[in-house]
C-alpha cells in the first residue's frame, strides 16, 4: 500500500527546529522523554482496561524494552524502544505526532525564538519536548505502533510514522512487517553519526539509572549482549572420532586427557534495569540531593532543579500508609496568576508504585498551592481503584489536608533555618503566600505568617518580627496600602510621617492583596491591623495627661478656623479636626471607619468599570465619608486661623473669596497627598494658576492673547503615495527644497548642458 505524505504543521517544524538548536548540550534528554511517553502509554493502556477488558486481560506482561542494533559496518545504528502500552492507530500517529495540540503553543515558541539558544533550554524544558527530542540523536524517526483490541476496532492493524530530522513532511504507511506488535509502540532512532556513542550498553544502561529508572514503574528492560567461552561440542566431537580411528590402529594409548575445546559466542539477556524500589521507598537518609534533583527533572519535566523538597511518610486518617515527596520547583508557571481556575496537575497518586491519577476533582489543592508537585505512593489501596470511587471517598480529600500541611511545614522550616533560602523563596513564592492568607480559610494564619512586606524602617518584616518591634502602648499593626505606589513614595506619605518621625513602624503594602491579607486576619496574635490612612488610628500613649491638655487647648484655639472650613469644604467632607497625626504636613484626607481609603477607592472604580457599573448611591455615599485633619503647628494653617479671626473682625469680601479660594486648593492637595483624586482637577488648576497670578502680581483677569490662525479650507484629496518600484516611498521631498540636477547616459556619463 502507498505511504500517506503529509505536511508537518508548521508550528512541529518551529518546536523541532528550537529543541534541535537550543538543546545539543542537553541532548540525554532524548531517552528519558521516549521513556516517560511509553510509560503514559502503558498507564493509559492499564487505566483504560479498568473499564474495557478486551484492552488487557492483566496477563499479558506490560514493559519497556531498548535494545540497540548496529548497522553492519560497524560505524552507525538504531536505538529501538518498545512498549506494550496504549498504541496508536493512523489517525493518531498524524495528530500526536504530526501536530501540537497545546494551547499556547504559538505563544511559547516565539518566546523561545526570541531567547538566545540556551535561554530557551529551560523554556524548552519546562514545556516539554516530548517526542520531538528523538531529532536530537536521530536523522530518521521510524514510530510503528498498534493499538489493543478494543470495542472501536477487534483487528487493529500496525502502522508507521516516519519522518527525517530536516523534512517538513512525515509519512504515515501500514507496516510491511505486518502486525509485529501484540499492541503497543516501537519507535526506531535511526542514530547521526556524532551520537553513535549511545549504542554502548553500558552507556544507555548508565542514562536509564542516572535519568530513568524512576520514570516509570512498569520494568525497563535493556537487551544486552556479551561474549562467552563454552564447550565447543562440535570440535570435541571430531577429536573423539579421531581418536577413535586411532585407537583401531595403535594398541597402547597415551593416558593424558585432551583439554576440552571451547569457544567464543555472544550471549544476549534482557537486563533489567529499574528493578530497585522508586525513590521515595528508600530512607531518606540514604537519598542524596542529586537523586532528588534527578528525579524532580525527570517526572516533571523541569530543566532546573527544585527550590526545596519534603520527603516523608504518613497516615491518613482512614488508616492508608503512604510515602510522599513534595517538590518546590524553582518559577512558577507563566499562567499562573492568569489563570484563576488551573488547578494542580502534578499531583501524582499512586498506588504500590502504580500511577493512579493526577486528578483530585473536587478536592484538588486551591489555587494557592497548585504549583506543586508531588509524588504520593499509597500502600494499601486496592490497585484496580476507579477514579470516581477515589474521589467520593475521604482519601483524596485527607490527602489535600496533609500535602498542605507539608508545603507549609516545608516553607516554615526554612524560613526558621536557612534565611538565604527563604529570601529566595519570597521572591518567588511572596505573592503566592498572600494568596493563601487570604484564599485559603483554614491555613491563612500559617500561611500570612510566612508572608513578608517592607517596612518604613526594614525589609523583609513577618508580622511576628513587627510585632516584637512595637511600643510600649501600642495596641495596633500599622500599615499604609496603595497599590502600584512605590514602596519609598509610601515612606513619605502624609500618613506615615508622624508614626516615622515618632519611630513606630508601618507596613507599607503596594501590591494587590496586602490589604486583603490585612483585612482577611484583622488582627494578628490579637492584635488589630490599622490602616493609618483611616481614621481610628491610635499611637497608644495618648492617655498622657500633658499631651491631652495641649491637643485640647489646641482645639478650642482652632475652632474658628475649623468651623469656618467646615462650611467651605463641607461638600466634600464629612468633618474638619484638629488632628495629632501629622508633623510637616498642613491636613490630610482620612476615610471614617466606615469610608474608603484612596487605595480601596482605586480598587472599586476599577471594578465597578469593569463591569460597566455606575456609582450608585452607596459608593457615592461611602467616598464622602472623609474627615479632613488639619495641623495646628503648621505655619498655613496658623496663617489661615489668622486671616478667620480677621474676617470676622472687618468684613471684607476680597479677602474672604481669596481665603476660600485657599481653603478650596488646600483641601484638593490634601486629598492628592493622601492618595485620592481631585473631583475637577481643570478647576484645581485654575485656582492654583490665580494664586500663583496673584504672588506675581500679575493681573488676576487678564486673558492671554486668544487669537489663533484658523485651520485652512477642506481639502478631501489623499496624499499622494510615492513608490518607487514595489517599495513605498517613505519620505517625500519637500516642494521648497531645490536639488541641482545631472542627466546621465544609458552608461551612466553625466551629460553636459550648458543650460544647466
Ligand atoms: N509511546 C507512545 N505510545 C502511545 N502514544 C504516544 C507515545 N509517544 C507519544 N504518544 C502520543 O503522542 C503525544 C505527543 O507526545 P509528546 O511526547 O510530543 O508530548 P506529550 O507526551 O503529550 O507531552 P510532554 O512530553 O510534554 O509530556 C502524546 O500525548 C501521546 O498521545
Amino acid at each position: 500500500q502507498q505511504a500517506e505524505k503529509y505536511e508537518y504543521q508548521s508550528d512541529v517544524a518551529r518546536l523541532r527546529r528550537i529543541v534541535v538548536d537550543s538543546l545539543y548540550s542537553n541532548r540525554d534528554v532524548f531517552l528519558r522523554e521516549l521513556i516517560s511517553n511509553a510509560n503514559d502509554a502503558i498507564e493509559k493502556l492499564r487505566l483504560t482496561a479498568l473499564t474495557e477488558k478486551t484492552v488487557w486481560d492483566g496477563a499479558a506482561p506490560l514493559n519497556i524494552t531498548i535494545k540497540t542494533e548496529k548497522d553492519e559496518d560497524g560505524k552507525g545504528g538504531r536505538i529501538i524502544i518498545t512498549d506494550t502500552g496504549i498504541g496508536m492507530n493512523p489517525e493518531e500517529l498524524t495528530k500526536n505526532l504530526g501536530t501540537l495540540a497545546r494551547s499556547g503553543t504559538s505563544e511559547f515558541l516565539a518566546k523561545a525564538e526570541s531567547e538566545d539558544a540556551t535561554g530557551s533550554g529551560n523554556l524548552i524544558g519546562a514545556f516539554g519536548l516530548g517526542f520531538y527530542s528523538s531529532f536530537l540523536v536521530a536523522d530518521r524517526v521510524q514510530v510503528a505502533s498498534r493499538p489493543p483490541v478494543s470495542s472501536k476496532d477487534s483487528n487493529p492493524s500496525q502502522y508507521v510514522f516516519s519522518s527525517s530530522s530536516d523534512d517538513a513532511t512525515f509519512e504515515i504507511y501500514p507496516d510491511p512487517r505486518g502486525n509485529t506488535l501484540d499492541f503497543g509502540t516501537e519507535v526506531t532512532l535511526f542514530l547521526k553519526d556524532d551520537a553513535a556513542s549511545y549504542l554502548d550498553a553500558s552507556g544507555l544502561t548508565k542514562l536509564v539509572n542516572t535519568h530513568s529508572s524512576f520514570s516509570s514503574a512498569f520494568p525497563i528492560y535493556l537487551w544486552t549482549e556479551k561474549e562467552e567461552q563454552i564447550l565447543d561440542e562440535d570440535a570435541e566431537e571430531t577429536t573423539k572420532e579421531a581418536v577413535d580411528d586411532e585407537e583401531a590402529a595403535i594398541e597402547e594409548v597415551d593416558e593424558s586427557p585432551e583439554p576440552p575445546k571451547m569457544k567464543t559466542v555472544t550471549v544476549g539477556n534482557w537486563e533489567h534495569l529499574n528493578s530497585q524500589p522508586p525513590l521515595w521507598m528508600r530512607d531518606p537518609k540514604e537519598v542524596s540531593e542529586e537523586e532528588y534533583n534527578l528525579l524532580y527533572k525527570a517526572t516533571f519535566k523541569d530543566l532546573q532543579e527544585p527550590l526545596a523538597h519534603h520527603h516523608f511518610t504518613g497516615d491518613t486518617g482512614s488508616g492508608v500508609s503512604f510515602r510522599a515527596l513534595i517538590y518546590v520547583p524553582s518559577k512558577l508557571d507563566e499562567t499562573y496568576f492568569n489563570d484563576p481556575l488551573a488547578s494542580a496537575k502534578d499531583i501524582r497518586l499512586l498506588v504500590k508504585h502504580v500511577f493512579i491519577t493526577s486528578d483530585f476533582g473536587e478536592h484538588a489543592l486551591p489555587k494557592w498551592a497548585s504549583w506543586v508537585k508531588v509524588i504520593i505512593d499509597a500502600d494499601d489501596l486496592p490497585l484496580n481503584v476507579s477514579r470516581e470511587t477515589l474521589q467520593s471517598g475521604t482519601f483524596l480529600k485527607q490527602v489535600r489536608q496533609i500535602v498542605l500541611k507539608r508545603i507549609i511545614q516545608l516553607f516554615s522550616r526554612i524560613a526558621e533555618e536557612d534565611e538565604e533560602k527563604f529570601a529566595e523563596i519570597q521572591k518567588v513564592y511572596g505573592t503566592v503566600f498572600k494568596l493563601g492568607a487570604s484564599e485559603d480559610a483554614k491555613n491563612k494564619e500559617k500561611l500570612a505568617g510566612l508572608t513578608r512586606f517592607t517596612t518604613n524602617q526594614r525589609k523583609d518584616v513577618s508580622f511576628d518580627q513587627y510585632l516584637e518591634n512595637k511600643k510600649e502602648g501600642q495596641k495596633q499593626i500599622f500599615y499604609l496600602a496603595d497599590m502600584g505606589k512605590a514602596v519609598e513614595d509610601l515612606a513619605q506619605s502624609v500618613f506615615v510621617e508622624k508614626l516615622h518621625a515618632r519611630g513606630y513602624e508601618v507596613l507599607l503594602m503596594n501590591e494587590p492583596l496586602d490589604e486583603i491579607v490585612a483585612q482577611t486576619l484583622r488582627t494578628w496574635k490579637g492584635v488589630t491591623f490599622q490602616d493609618v490612612a483611616k481614621s481610628g488610628l491610635k499611637f497608644g500613649d495618648e492617655d498622657n495627661e500633658e499631651d491631652k491638655q495641649s491637643l485640647k487647648q489646641l482645639k478650642t484655639e482652632f475652632t474658628p478656623l475649623v468651623e469656618w472650613l467646615k462650611q467651605e469644604v463641607g461638600d466634600a467632607v464629612r468633618d474638619v479636626v484638629v488632628s495629632d497625626r501629622l508633623v510637616t504636613s498642613p491636613c490630610a484626607v482620612v476615610a471614617d471607619s466606615m469610608g474608603f481609603t484612596a487605595n480601596v477607592q482605586k480598587l472599586m472604580s476599577a471594578t465597578n468599570r469593569a463591569a460597566g457599573a455606575q456609582n450608585d448611591f452607596m459608593t457615592e455615599f461611602m467616598k464622602k465619608q472623609k474627615v479632613l485633619e488639619i495641623n495646628p503647628r503648621a505655619p498655613l494653617i496658623q496663617g489661615m486661623l489668622r486671616r478667620v479671626d480677621q474676617l470676622s473682625e472687618d468684613k471684607d469680601e476680597d479677602a474672604e473669596a481669596e481665603l476660600k479660594e485657599v481653603a478650596s486648593i488646600l483641601l484638593d492637595g490634601a486629598l492628592v497627598r493622601s492618595g485620592f483624586e481631585v473631583p475637577n482637577s481643570n478647576l484645581f488648576l485654575t485656582r492654583v494658576d490665580r494664586v500663583l497670578r496673584r504672588s506675581l502680581g500679575v493681573s488676576e483677569t487678564a486673558a492671554a492673547d486668544s487669537t489663533v490662525k484658523p485651520a485652512p479650507p477642506v481639502d478631501p484629496k489623499l496624499p499622494d503615495v510615492v513608490t518607487g518600484g514595489d517599495e513605498k516611498m517613505f519620505f517625500q521631498v519637500p516642494d521648497d527644497i531645490e536639488f541641482e540636477m545631472e542627466e546621465i547616459d544609458e552608461d551612466g556619463n553625466v551629460i553636459a548642458h550648458d543650460e544647466l
